[in-house]
Parts: structure tokens; C-alpha cells; sequence
């Protein structure tokens, strides 16, 4: 089944403290974004890439995606403040009415093995998202004073890509921004149409690389792979 994707990738990495944006930074020998189009790149099934950007890394971004041979057409879109106004940004770029997902650039390990069951259950039911399942207990708090325990075997730890029909997206983004919602993540904004999403178990090495202790785990997650190989 094929689909296309939206890459957000015009972020500040604020909490990563690098100085720029964290997709250019490189781990093995490889800028950040660069890991990530790779997948697509290479997934014949993968027949539209949408790139969310600040337009100041635009000229970098397009001598290493062709250093890199990205050779796939790249439509690139302006960034917004927040993650949820540049995926919205490109959602409006998106053509046609099949599957879109939508995955954060910033998650350079995800594996070509996880996008045929995700795109395969949105298909089937309109939405669904990568997730896996908490390792840690989830408590709620007032300031520091715990009020409440959250039942952990009900819970997921939600990745991207995040899978939808592409009219069902523009729908969603339309309606949280009349009515000036800010979500976290897209299904957010499509549960707010009251439609079914659906979990996809993910991989615990599809991490987002936010803060600086996840570069240590993206050097090893690359040693690990190199090895397999
Ligand atoms: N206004 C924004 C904010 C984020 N993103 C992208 O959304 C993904 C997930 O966001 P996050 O990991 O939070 O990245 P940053 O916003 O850059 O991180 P921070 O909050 O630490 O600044 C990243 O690929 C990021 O580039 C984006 O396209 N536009
Ligand atoms: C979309 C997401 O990756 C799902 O876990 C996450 O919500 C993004 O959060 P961020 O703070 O914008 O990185």
C-alpha cells in the first residue's frame, strides 16, 4: 500500500543545547535527517516526502540530502512555532486522498519492517500510531506532591510515525486550529474528530532524539545495527 510522508524537522532543539538544529547534527557519520529520509528514500512504497523547515537550514539541508543522494522529489514547506503548525503547514501540501504519515524527523531509527503494519492498520481503520508500552510508573503531581498513580498496563509510550487517511488529517488540523488547540501529537487532533486510533506495537529504538543523553543511546542503537549487518 502506498503513502506518503511528512517529516516535521523545524524545530529549535532547545532541550538538546547543540547551538542549531539537532537534525544536523551527525551520529555515524550521518546528519541526523539524513538517517531518517534514508528509510523513505528507500521504501518503493514511500511515493511522497513533505519536509517541515526552518527556511535558514534550507541550503544545508539541500547540499547534504544531495551528498547523501536523496534522489527522491522533496517538497519542502515552511516550519511553524510549534510542531503542530509546521505538520500543518504540510498537510496542506499533501496531494490526494490515500495515507499520509506523519513522522518526526528527530526519530532516525525506525524501520522500514514497523511502516508495513502501521500503513496497513490505518488503512484499515482510518488512524493508528506506533506505541510501546511503558517500562516506567506514571504518577500525576501538583508541584512535587503526587496525586495520583496513573494503572500502567493501560498505558503506551506513543512514537511516530502516526498513520492517517489524508482527509481525515486536514479535517483534524482544520478544526484544532479554529478552534486554537495545541496538541502533542497528531492523533490528538483526529481523537478530537471522535474517530478511532489505533495502537501499532513500535520498537523501543524508535527513540526521539531530544535531550543531549540521547545521542549516547543513538551511537549504540548504530553500533548495534552495524553489527547485525
Ligand atoms: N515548531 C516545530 C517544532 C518541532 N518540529 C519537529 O518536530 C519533531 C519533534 O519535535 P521535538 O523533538 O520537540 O523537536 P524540537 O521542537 O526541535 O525540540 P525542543 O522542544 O527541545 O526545542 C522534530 O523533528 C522537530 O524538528 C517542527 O517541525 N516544528
Ligand atoms: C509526536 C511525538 O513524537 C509522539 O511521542 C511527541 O509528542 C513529540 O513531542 P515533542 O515535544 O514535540 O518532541
Amino acid at each position: 500500500m502506498d503513502y506518503q510522508v511528512i517529516l516535521p524537522a523545524a524545530g529549535q532543539g532547545k532541550r538538546m543545547g547543540a547551538g542549531k538544529n539537532k537534525l544536523l547534527l551527525v551520529i555515524g557519520e550521518i546528519p541526523v535527517f539524513i538517517h531518517t529520509l534514508r528509510v523513505f528514500e528507500n521504501d518503493s512504497e514511500c511515493t511522497g516526502i513533505y519536509l517541515a523547515i526552518n527556511p535558514q537550514d534550507e541550503e544545508e539541508m539541500r547540499v547534504l540530502l544531495k551528498e547523501h543522494n536523496i534522489t527522491k522529489v522533496i517538497e519542502m514547506v515552511p516550519g511553524g512555532e510549534e510542531r503542530q503548525h509546521s505538520v500543518y503547514n504540510a498537510v496542506k501540501a499533501v496531494a490526494g486522498e490515500g495515507i499520509v504519515l506523519v513522522h518526526d524527523a528527530a526519530r532516525p531509527f525506525i524501520s522500514q519492517d514497523l511502516l508495513r503494519p502501521l500503513v496497513k492498520m490505518a488503512e484499515e481503520k482510518g488512524a493508528a500510531v506506533l506505541a510501546v508500552p511503558l517500562k516506567d510508573t506514571v504518577k500525576k503531581a501538583d508541584g512535587n506532591l503526587i496525586t495520583e498513580t496513573l494503572e500502567r498496563s493501560c498505558l503506551w509510550a506513543v512514537q511516530t510515525p502516526q498513520a492517517f487517511r489524508i482527509p481525515v488529517l486536514l479535517e483534524a488540523h482544520q478544526k484544532a486550529e479554529v478552534e486554537r488547540f495545541l496538541g502533542t501529537d497528531d492523533a490528538s487532533l483526529v481523537e478530537r474528530l471522535g474517530k478511532e486510533v489505533v495502537i501499532v506495537e513500535g520498537s523501543y529504538d524508535n527513540i526521539k532524539l531530544t535531550t543531549p543523553e540521547d545521542l549516547y543511546f543513538a551511537e549504540a542503537i548504530i553500533k548495534k545495527t552495524k553489527n547485525q549487518q
